[in-house]
């Protein structure tokens, strides 16, 4: 394993079952026998004492002295440090290995997290020592970006790393999903009961405005998502997947020919210096705006985040809420994705597709930009700040 200056090369644990991937193309297509799903998960603290460490592991690399941490441990301070997180990829485990076993499919669900235990490297180790070879990684993140796809799959390289099994193990991963149909669902639900809940308090379409809210990320990022061959305009694949999917909820939660809430994506979460571009608009700035536009009710879809962890419960729940009280317009947060029956069965759909080697063309996708890519190019989703890293399930160059 080698790190390259210029980015391009060395991207390791290349589908070696599939030879025709080494030439490009991006769909597997052929069938695949993998010893186990590894859930590949963020994680959080579950306790006071956890939180500077876990900061300090989500932050590695970057040299951010603990005082600055303190100020980002706030949020989990102000609920006892503990983060939702492992507990819902807990019961996401659990819902996919009920799932795969209502239909069938004899394949054991590990879970290792990129920050906090059980770490990757730990999922790594059991899968080892149950003489597993082959894994197929989920992570538990929806579109294409830097911190959303590749650096799960750096991770995933750096565990093989320390866990000496860079050579004995391979690990192959799963499209980012968010155009599947099991993901979108219940976004698409949560909007439609959130407009029939606020035109029974009599509330005026005309008065609604629908907030997608996701995770800002630097803008140099959300330029670099998706493959480097494909122009998505300056807010990259990460932005165009975002304004698809909207557009499919939006078009789904509505009747066609009715009028139809105004709708935008929006932005929340930002970190890193001010200095530095992000994604905006910022949805607290949103807020403020439609309320001075006369906007009466906003309905807040958390488009980009697959559980109600910390980003929902504290910049929406807590924050976005806020905001709209102290603007006096009245605000609803539709629910995550979680362990809902349709996102399950669709996460299963996406392991199907990977065992079977579904044909792309054959593939569920809700959205023309789908279905996205099983391997990455080089380059894909790069991050010229932190420098090249191995990563797993890409194309050799
Ligand atoms: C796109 C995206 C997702 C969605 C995709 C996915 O789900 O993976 C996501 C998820 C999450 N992010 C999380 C937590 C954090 N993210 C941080 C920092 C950052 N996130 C970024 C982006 C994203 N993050 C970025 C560009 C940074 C700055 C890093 C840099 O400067 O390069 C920091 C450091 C402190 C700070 O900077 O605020 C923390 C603590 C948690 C756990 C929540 C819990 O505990 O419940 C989750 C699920
Ligand atoms: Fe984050």
């Amino acid at each position: 394993m080698s790190a390259s200056p210029d980015g391009a090369a060395a991207e390791v644990r290349v589908l070696a079952a599939s030879p025709a991937a080494a030439g490009g193309p991006e769909h597997v297509e052929e069938p695949v026998r993998y010893d186990a799903l590894l859930l590949a998960g963020f994680g959080g603290p579950e306790g006071q004492d956890d939180v500077i460490p876990f900061l300090r592991n989500v932050t590695r690399g970057r040299g951010i002295p603990d005082e600055r941490l303190e100020e980002v441990a706030h949020h989990y301070r102000h609920f006892g440090g503990v983060s939702p997180i492992n507990a819902q990829n807990r019961e996401l485990k659990a819902a996919l290995e009920a799932e795969l076993a209502r239909r069938d499919i004899d394949l054991p669900v590990l879970w290792g997290n990129r920050n906090w235990d059980p770490y990757l490297r730990e999922a790594l180790q059991d899968a080892r020592d149950r003489g597993y070879s082959r894994l197929l990684a989920l992570a538990t993140s929806a579109y294409s970006s830097y911190s959303s796809c590749r650096q799960y799959r750096e991770d995933l390289a750096l565990a093989l790393d320390e866990t000496g099994l860079m050579d004995g193990m391979q690990i192959d991963k799963i499209r980012q999903f968010f155009d599947s149909p099991g993901f979108v669902q219940p976004f698409l639900e949560g909007v439609r009961t959130a407009l029939a809940g606020l035109a029974e308090r009599g509330i005026a379409v005309a008065d609604t405005r629908v907030l997608f809210s996701t995770h800002s990320i630097p803008s140099v990022d959300a330029e670099k998502s998706g493959p480097r061959d494909r122009d998505f305009g300056p807010g990259g694949a990460y932005e165009a997947q975002h304004l698809a999917v909207a557009e499919v909820v939006m078009a789904g939660a509505t009747e066609p020919g009715a009028e139809a809430p105004a709708w935008r994506l929006v932005y929340q979460s930002r970190s890193g210096p001010p200095s530095m571009p992000w994604l905006e608009p910022d949805i607290n700035d949103v807020i403020a705006e439609i309320a001075a536009d006369g906007a009466k009710a906003v309905v807040i879809v958390p488009l980009g985040f697959v559980s109600d962890h910390m980003e929902v419960m504290w910049d929406l729940d807590t924050e976005a809420m806020e905001t709209a009280q102290e603007h006096g317009i009245v605000a609803v947060r539709t629910p995550t994705p979680g362990v809902d029956p349709a996102y399950v069965s669709g996460l299963v759909d996406l392991v199907i597709e990977r065992l079977a080697g579904t044909p792309a063309a054959e593939r569920a996708a809700a959205t023309a930009l789908g279905p996205w890519y099983d391997v990455c190019r080089p380059g894909c989703c790069e991050n010229t700040r932190l420098g090249f890293k191995p990563a797993v399930s890409g194309i050799a160059p």
